[in-house]
């Protein structure tokens, strides 16, 4: 059984299908990136899959379980987590208060332990921003925001993690980093990950798979090299050759 088996998933706006009769899988421990054009349903499917939306049709099943119907906080607590691509931190926070709350969506309130404070330093440190555990998230630059974004979606204990656009705006060696660091959560964390990422040399450097959305259609999947060079991947990034 696969560890995400979404099946034939469709998500109508009024008269627009958005996300129009989706199926894939994914393994555990798969490092798999989502690309389209602008409006092909990327984000409306992990609206889906994390339960901001109901879906219209189909069925999705997480390790075993279906996640139709679940609230976004009861897909949390089943193992996914997702970043925005425009950054969500509560900038008034230090960064280990913002990765508490990481904690708290997934565990409800416990009160702070050694074991919780271990953690999250363990977590801020993996994603290089140990030397801000204090520091309020409104003094972070663009990157460490990216980071604090991974950082709170980890410190829920993610068996899945949806990446939105992680390095838009980064520069080439914040870009580096940033691959490392997704590098890292897969081997260190072992978290399965599904990426959206407009960037696309960036993106073919670490993923093992691609699936490819256009006007909310899955039209091609597989190795990267292969998609990309896809005809109908091409159309869809170009347009006919004609247009
Ligand atoms: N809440 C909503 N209500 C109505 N229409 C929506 C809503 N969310 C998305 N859409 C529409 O659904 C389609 C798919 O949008 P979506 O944001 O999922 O695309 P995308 O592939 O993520 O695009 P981008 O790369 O530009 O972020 C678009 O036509 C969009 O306008």
């Amino acid at each position: 059984m696969a560890f995400l088996d979404v099946q034939h998933v469709t998500k109508r706006f009024g008269g627009l299908t958005a996300v129009a009769d989706v199926s894939f899988q994914m393994e555990q421990g798969e490092i798999v990136g989502l690309i389209g054009p602008n409006g092909a349903g990327k984000t409306t499917l992990f609206n889906l899959i994390a339960g901001t939306f109901p879906f219209d049709e189909g069925r999705i099943v997480f390790d075993g379980e279906p996640l139709n119907g679940l609230k976004p906080y009861h897909v949390c607590r089943r193992g996914i987590a997702r970043t925005f691509q425009i950054t969500r931190p509560f900038l008034e926070m230090t960064c280990y208060e913002n990765v508490v709350v990481g904690f708290i969506g997934r565990d409800g309130f416990t009160g702070e332990t050694p074991e919780r404070r271990r953690r999250a330093e363990e977590i801020l440190k993996l994603v290089g921003l140990d030397e801000f555990l204090h520091t309020q998230a409104r003094h972070l630059n663009l990157i460490n925001k990216k980071k604090l974004e991974i950082a709170r979606a980890l410190a829920t204990r993610p068996k899945l993690i949806l990446l939105d656009e992680v390095l838009g705006g980064l520069n080439t060696g914040e870009m580096v980093q940033a691959l490392d660091l997704i590098r890292a959560i897969r081997d260190r964390f072992g978290v399965t990950v599904l990426w959206i990422e407009h960037v696309m040399g960036a993106l073919m450097q670490v993923v093992e798979r691609l699936l490819v959305l256009d006007g909310g259609r899955l039209i091609c999947q597989g190795d990267p090299q292969t998609v990309v060079r896809d005809p109908r991947v091409i159309e869809a990034y170009l347009g006919e050759a004609d247009d």
